[in-house]
């Protein structure tokens, strides 16, 4: 490879040497968040185009962002693929360019689903912490790259005394909760999801499920929900009477007129972005039912991107 040539780091390059650590990326996360919602030039990051692939059942994206704060140019490109599992393939694949910002010039090119599985886990983590009115059952409703993400993600930063698994497919949450139990966490799996969800804290949604498998009346007051999932139409996991009820925040408005249309149109107020609480510009009701409906951001592979890269050349001497 010539010297000038961009790097190429493969996910199991960034897993093997633990280029993306928690410890950083949750505040890279936080700071990139409130940095969105505030009226300046530190984050760029224009609407993403979504552009689906209805007889594929695919959706490719394509995400460009730049953070003034952490010198980071990316643009990621991800598909998601439902159909994927029974392929043994993951269903959200990505590639991230990551650009020198001062001359444009490409410094490395990475595969973008570990990318995707951790800033996604990592950007709940910090509404969680933002909204959360207690931390003793973790439900997850999935148990898919995100369901274990969010899982290993929230106990790293709350601690639970339970984490709850659900899956349509029960045999698959039997999976990862042995998975969880055998890395020392307290894990259930459970064969129904309102079960699952009873007097829990904090609610993990993560499927590609396209009609509401999480419903207002299961759920005791002052929950905290991450609705995470669901391809194509952001918001079919929880039922309309909990989106009343609820009051929600996103990631960035910016793409919620658009990609949240739905929910918008059918009058349901969404109070703003979590970075307006970071900032102090809003305030958490955590008593109320409280929803992060997270579309995730470009920002977010940006910063990610970036440590990976930085992480890299500290670690090779280069
Ligand atoms: N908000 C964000 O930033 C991101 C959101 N996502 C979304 O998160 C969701 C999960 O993604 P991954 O965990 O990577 O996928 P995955 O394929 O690893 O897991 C999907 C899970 O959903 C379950 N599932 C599939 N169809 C279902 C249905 N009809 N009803 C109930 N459960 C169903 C599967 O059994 C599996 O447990 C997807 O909707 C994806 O688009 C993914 C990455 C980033
Ligand atoms: O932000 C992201 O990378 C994605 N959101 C939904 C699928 C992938």
């Amino acid at each position: 490879m010539a010297d000038n040539a961009p790097l190429y780091l493969t996910d199991e390059c960034i897993r093997s040497n633990k280029l993306l650590q928690l410890a950083k990326l949750i505040p890279a996360i936080q700071n990139a968040m409130a940095s969105v919602s505030k009226n300046s030039d530190e984050v760029i990051q224009p609407p993403r185009t979504l552009m689906q692939i209805p007889s594929l059942s695919g959706v490719l994206l394509s995400m460009p962002a730049f953070s003034k704060n952490d010198d980071a140019l990316a643009c990621k490109l991800v598909t998601a693929y439902p159909g994927n599992a029974d392929k043994g393939l993951p269903s959200i694949l990505g590639t991230v360019l990551l650009f020198d910002p001062t001359t444009g010039k490409v410094s490395a090119i990475m595969d973008g689903t570990e990318i995707t599985t951790w800033r996604t886990a990592a950007a709940s983590a910090v509404a969680t912490k933002y909204l959360h009115n207690g931390t003793a059952v973790l439900a997850i409703l999935g148990s898919g790259t995100q369901a274990q993400s969010h899982a290993e993600t929230l106990d790293y930063c709350f601690g639970f005394q339970q984490i709850r698994i659900w899956n349509h497919r029960f045999e698959k949450a039997q999976k990862l909760t042995e998975e969880l139990i055998e890395k020392g966490k307290s894990a259930i799996a459970y064969q129904s999801a309102e079960e699952c969800v009873k007097n829990a804290d904090v609610i993990v949604t993560a499927t590609f499920a396209s009609s509401p498998i999480l419903r207002g009346k299961w759920i005791k007051p002052g929950a905290h929900i991450n609705a995470v999932g669901a391809g194509i139409n952001h918001h079919s996991e929880l039922d309309a009477e909990l989106y009343q009820t609820a009051h929600i925040y996103t990631d960035t408005m910016a793409s919620a007129k658009t990609e949240l249309k739905g929910l918008l149109d059918l009058g349901i107020t969404i109070q703003g972005e979590v970075g307006d609480i970071i900032n102090g510009t809003k305030s958490a009701e955590r008593e109320r039912i409280t929803v992060f409906q997270s579309l995730g951001m470009a920002v977010e592979d940006a910063v990610s991107a970036k440590l990976i890269y930085d992480e890299y050349k500290k670690i090779k001497k280069l």
